[in-house]
């Protein structure tokens, strides 16, 4: 039909992937016009390149209500921006571009509870299927490129709204261009991250731990070209962690061990490390941490959920926005001693593009791929060979 049609045109481009530079650069020429000629294909196109994994799915998991609701948003969404595409070639009216803005706006407030519908709709299914690797394995490569895909296309939307949509939000130290700041001070984030994590911690656990910063070199301060949200949404997840693992481990009543953030510049990368004496964890959990059909456990009641409880889908997220513009984010413990958390940046602002997922042959074998049997020992001995003919 039409929509499949219009699904099967867009997801045969390849999503463009933005570098850093190109945003200043729509940013600072402030032509909504050419904004428009952009964003008109390209997020249809990165909006069809994701439905098309959806449709691969595991039928089980696709059958979810709440995995049927994301589906419905999806598609609507595509069809109201899909229309301008098609309605206005050539340049935009005023009118043309007001109403754009205001779509965009009004798909990006319908997407707002995108991630806890999806973590509901992983809930869904293993409350009514025995989960097994293969599906495991499928889910987190779909979520991790899900949620990567949502992370684009959200920031070309705010990107738009923020340059010329008609609420003014000067946000941040009024030097932003759209939600970028040219000159991110990394260690300003990380106060503004650690105070609103402390202040959590001490409603809940009336104490916590405090920080010591140092960075590499001291002067002058370090600054990225950067998206500040990005980066204190990831700060704020390891803080809240290493918070909750210092009081737990040390308990409320003890001089809490502080916390110890230290931020160097390197010539390619800019590493922010933050370690904990929470007494960590073992290795065999520390990869779950990352795990969203792990991490998704029923909600505690709210009279009782601690705001740093669990750590929900708050991990996998704050490793995707490092990913997104190239960089990396991983937690390493020492069991009985405590976690480094180490953030990766890239230092040179023309090595940040945005990293997006491609629908293809290659992301489609993803989806089909039968996790054969183990290629390495494991502790239960003498297990018999299986080959496609059968037991030998
Ligand atoms: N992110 C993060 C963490 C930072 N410290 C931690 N301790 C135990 C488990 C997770 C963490």
């Amino acid at each position: 039909n039409e929509f499949n049609k219009l699904i099967d045109h867009y997801s045969k481009f390849n999503p463009s992937p933005l570098s850093i530079k190109q945003f200043l650069d729509f940013g600072e020429r402030a032509n909504p016009a050419e904004s428009f000629a952009f964003l008109r294909k390209e997020v249809p196109v990165r909006l069809a390149n994701i439905m098309k994994e959806i449709e691969l799915l595991p039928p089980q998991l696709l059958k979810m209500p709440s995995v049927r609701l994301v589906t419905s948003w999806y598609q609507r969404s595509f069809m109201e921006i899909a229309e301008f595409d098609k309605l206005h070639k050539g340049t935009p009216t005023d009118s043309v571009l007001s109403d754009f803005t205001d779509t965009l706006t009004r798909v990006r407030n319908r997407h707002n509870t995108v991630v806890q519908t999806m973590a509901e709709g992983v809930l869904e299914l293993k409350q009514q299927h025995k989960s097994d690797v293969s599906s495991e394995h499928t889910i987190q490569y779909f979520l991790d490129r899900f949620y990567m895909s949502r992370i684009s296309i959200r920031m070309l939307i705010n990107q738009h709204t923020s340059l010329f949509g008609v609420q003014e939000r000067p946000a941040g130290n009024g030097r932003q261009v759209g939600v970028i700041d040219p000159h991110c001070d990394i260690t300003s984030v990380c106060l503004d991250a650690y105070e609103n994590a402390k202040f959590l911690c001490d409603q809940y656990y009336l104490t916590s731990p405090n920080m010591i910063l140092k960075c590499i070199p001291e002067e002058p301060r370090i600054r990225i070209v950067y998206v500040p949200s990005h980066l204190y949404h990831i700060l704020f997840e390891l803080l809240k962690n290493a918070m909750r693992a210092v009081v737990e481990h040390h308990g409320t009543e003890a001089d809490l061990p502080d916390l110890r953030v230290l931020i160097v510049e390197g010539k390619e990368d800019i590493t922010i490390k933050l370690s904990d004496l929470g007494g960590g964890i073992p290795r065999s959990a520390s990869d779950l941490l990352f795990q969203y059909m792990y991490s998704t456990a029923p909600e505690p009641s709210s009279t009782n959920s601690a705001p740093l409880a669990g750590y929900g889908y708050g991990l996998p997220i704050s490793r995707l926005y490092a990913k997104y513009l190239h960089g990396d984010l991983t937690v390493t413990s020492m069991e009985g001693y405590g976690t480094d958390a180490h953030v990766f940046i890239k230092a040179i602002s023309k090595d940040s593009h945005e990293k997006l997922p491609i629908f293809n042959k290659t992301s489609s074998k993803h989806y089909n791929m039968v996790i054969g049997s183990n290629d390495w020992s494991s502790p239960i001995s003498g297990e018999r060979k299986i080959l496609s003919s059968g037991i030998i």
